[in-house]
């Protein structure tokens, strides 16, 4: 569904590449997080599956297509295979929870017919029954994030990508976004997330890959965060002896606790956060979302798939292929 073969992204100007050599494989219905530290690749590798990078060298196939052979025309239509969703959540700020769902689909053309009866569905199913007409100021952090998720899946896209989508959100209003998710996938969604949240990966037990400076230094079927931290240079060679060796374990067991200290889920049964009992609170105490302008509106757009970017160019006619 998703195939890697050897791909390396070098962006100008850098001096290593932030995608080094990578083969990787995602089977249709897996739920996979990317996992390591700052830096290491993983918003890239979402990237170039929605082809808003291209690898410098290496094929990438995502749902049957060559993204390479894929024209610049051709791309919109693509991603409107993809639901995506990111850690800003990205609303538009003067639409309704309603509108900003129903947007999609009336950017690609749907009926009026299917949008009166996809949209309240797909609010149902995130959870956000009655709160249709409120703006997104209105919204707890963690509705906020219920309605993008709504958008993008709302068009049923086989694959969603999520880059840190609990990234704003506290703990328990976290576990609500991962069961949503894990609903979405045991619909039969195939869903990739990028995450630095270790108390989510160790309770999810999914398929973990693990990135360091753009190469794949672990790929579990069903595994936990693990230590992403781990620096390779600190790591003490053996003829440095036993003190410097336990010298490192602490370190390490040290950074491990802390990461896990700061990050750990809750094993309590997820409750509402307290600020969405208040929409009028909440818009205050919540991460703030900024008002696009016209420009940035547009650019939102583009990277849902709605719409061509004014760079894009190129007029071939192959088709976007099937959905494997
Ligand atoms: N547009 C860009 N131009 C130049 N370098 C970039 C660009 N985007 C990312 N990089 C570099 O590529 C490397 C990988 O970045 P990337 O954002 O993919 O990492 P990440 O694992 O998602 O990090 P984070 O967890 O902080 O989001 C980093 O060294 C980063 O500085």
């Amino acid at each position: 569904m998703i195939r890697y073969e050897n791909v390396t992204k070098k962006y100008p100007g850098t001096k290593r590449p932030a995608v080094d050599g990578i083969d990787l494989e995602v089977e249709r219905g897996e739920f996979v997080f990317l996992v390591g530290a700052s830096g290491s690749g993983k918003s890239t590798c979402l990237q170039l599956i929605l082809k808003e990078e291209r690898p410098t060298t290496g094929t990438i196939h995502v749902l049957g297509n060559d993204l390479g052979s894929i024209s610049n025309r051709k791309v919109p239509y693509f991603r409107r295979q993809l639901g995506v969703v990111f850690q800003d959540f990205r609303l538009l700020p003067n639409k309704t929870v309603y509108q900003n769902v129903a947007f999609t689909l009336q950017v690609i053309g749907k009926s009026r017919g299917f949008i009166q009866e996809a949209v309240p569905d797909v609010l149902k199913m995130v959870g956000l029954d009655g709160k249709a007409e409120r703006y997104p100021h209105e919204l707890s952090g963690g509705e906020q994030q219920r309605v993008a998720i709504a958008r993008a899946v709302v068009n049923k896209p086989p694959v969603l990508l999520a880059d840190e989508p609990t990234g704003n959100l506290d703990p328990a209003t976290s576990a609500g976004i991962m069961q949503l998710l894990e609903r979405i996938n045991a619909g039969g969604t195939t869903v990739v997330m990028a995450t630095h949240e270790a108390g989510i990966v160790d309770k999810m037990q999914r398929r973990v890959i693990q990135l360091h400076e753009g190469r794949i230094v672990r790929d579990e079927r069903s595994g936990g965060y693990g230590n992403t931290g781990i620096v390779p240079e600190l790591r003490p060679q053996e003829v440095k002896g036993e003190s410097a060796l336990a010298a490192q374990a602490a370190v390490v067991s040290a950074a491990e606790t802390a990461e896990r200290e700061t990050q750990a889920l809750p094993v309590v049964p997820v409750a509402p956060a307290p600020a969405a009992q208040n929409p009028h609170t909440a818009a205050i105490i919540l991460p703030q979302v900024e008002t696009p302008d016209a420009a940035d509106h547009l650019g939102i757009a583009e990277s849902l798939g709605l719409r061509r970017a004014e760079t894009e160019r190129g007029d071939d006619e192959q088709n976007v292929g099937p959905v494997k």
